[in-house]
Parts: C-alpha cells; structure tokens; sequence
C-alpha cells in the first residue's frame, strides 16, 4: 500500500484547528478561531471569542448594535487574546498565529507584546475599519510578516460515525 496523497497541508491543520475552535463560540454573527504554533510546528495555545471566566453566556448580550453596554463589545474577549492567555506557558517568541478574522488592533498589541513573528489570516472583512486599519499599520510596523491564507481545500469533513476511522 503506497501512502496517502490527499492529506492535509500544515496550513490546513492549524487554520483547521481555529476554525474547530470557533465553533465553540456563542457569538450569534461571528465565529473566530485561533490557534499558536511554535518552530516546531506544536500547537502551544488555541482559543475563541468567549466571555471571560465565571461570566455567563446567557446573562451578558450578544446583539452587535444598540447601547454600548447592551452590545457584546465591552465584555467579549477576542480568539487571539484568548489563544494568546491560554498558551501552554511558553515564551510565544518566533511563533505562528493562525486565525480565521484578521486580527484587531488589540488583539494586535497583545500579538506584538507576545513576540509572535507570523500572522496567517482566513478572512479579512473588517480591513475598512478604523481599529483594524491601526491593527495593520502596527503590525506591519512591527516586522510582523502577514499571510492571507489561500487554502487548497474548500473544506474538510469531519465524521463522528466510529465506522469512518
Ligand atoms: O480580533 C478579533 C476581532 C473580533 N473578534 C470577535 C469579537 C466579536 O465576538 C466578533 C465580531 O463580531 P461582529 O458582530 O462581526 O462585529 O469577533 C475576535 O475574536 N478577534
Ligand atoms: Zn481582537
């Protein structure tokens, strides 16, 4: 038996791994993932946008319109912060991120003081936007290299039926 051709490329597993990760999210319009990887290729640190710890997905809003403190924007933290805080405990420097949204001007900062060198990208639909346009321009700034992703997969299934192992 010659071995298989069709497996994924590291690319596709890490920004798959985000992905996965985002479908933990209760964000109602955006689902973001994350997931850190170090030189050798480990994943040290995945995250989603979540509320914080200890506070209740269902007592917090998730409209995105309206009053400032009735919108989920003051209490979300964001996929790359999260992946970013939940990393294994390691110095982050020379490190990859994979995440599906470009990243925001905070989560930016937080990537920067990280010592992360790469950010690789799905989508970027907020690039017209002021705090994403400041998240490029400190980035860029920085010598942070940044990647659209252009997958060479539309998708990958996942099955939990025990026959397809
Ligand atoms: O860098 C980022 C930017 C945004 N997010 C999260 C925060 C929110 O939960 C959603 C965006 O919601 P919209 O309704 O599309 O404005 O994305 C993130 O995790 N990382
Ligand atoms: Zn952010």
């Amino acid at each position: 038996m010659s071995k298989r051709t069709d497996y994924i490329s590291w690319d596709e597993y890490f920004m798959g791994v985000a992905l996965l990760s985002g479908k933990r999210s209760k964000d109602p319009s955006t689902q973001v993932g994350a997931c850190i990887v170090n030189q050798q290729n480990k994943i040290v640190g995945v995250g989603y946008n979540g509320l914080p710890i200890g506070i209740s997905d269902d007592q917090f809003p998730w409209q995105n319109e309206g009053n400032f403190l009735e919108t989920k924007y003051p209490y979300v933290c964001h996929a790359e912060l999260n992946a970013i805080l939940n990393n294994i405990g390691i110095n982050l420097s020379g490190c990859k991120i994979y995440t599906a949204l470009f990243p925001c001007n905070e989560c930016s900062k937080a990537i920067i003081q990280s010592g992360i060198s790469e950010v690789i990208y799905l989508s970027d639909k907020y690039a017209g936007k002021e705090n994403f346009i400041a998240a490029k321009r400190m980035l860029q700034t920085a010598g942070i290299r940044l990647r659209k992703m252009t997958p060479g997969v539309n998708e990958v299934t996942l099955s939990f039926d025990e026959k397809g192992v």
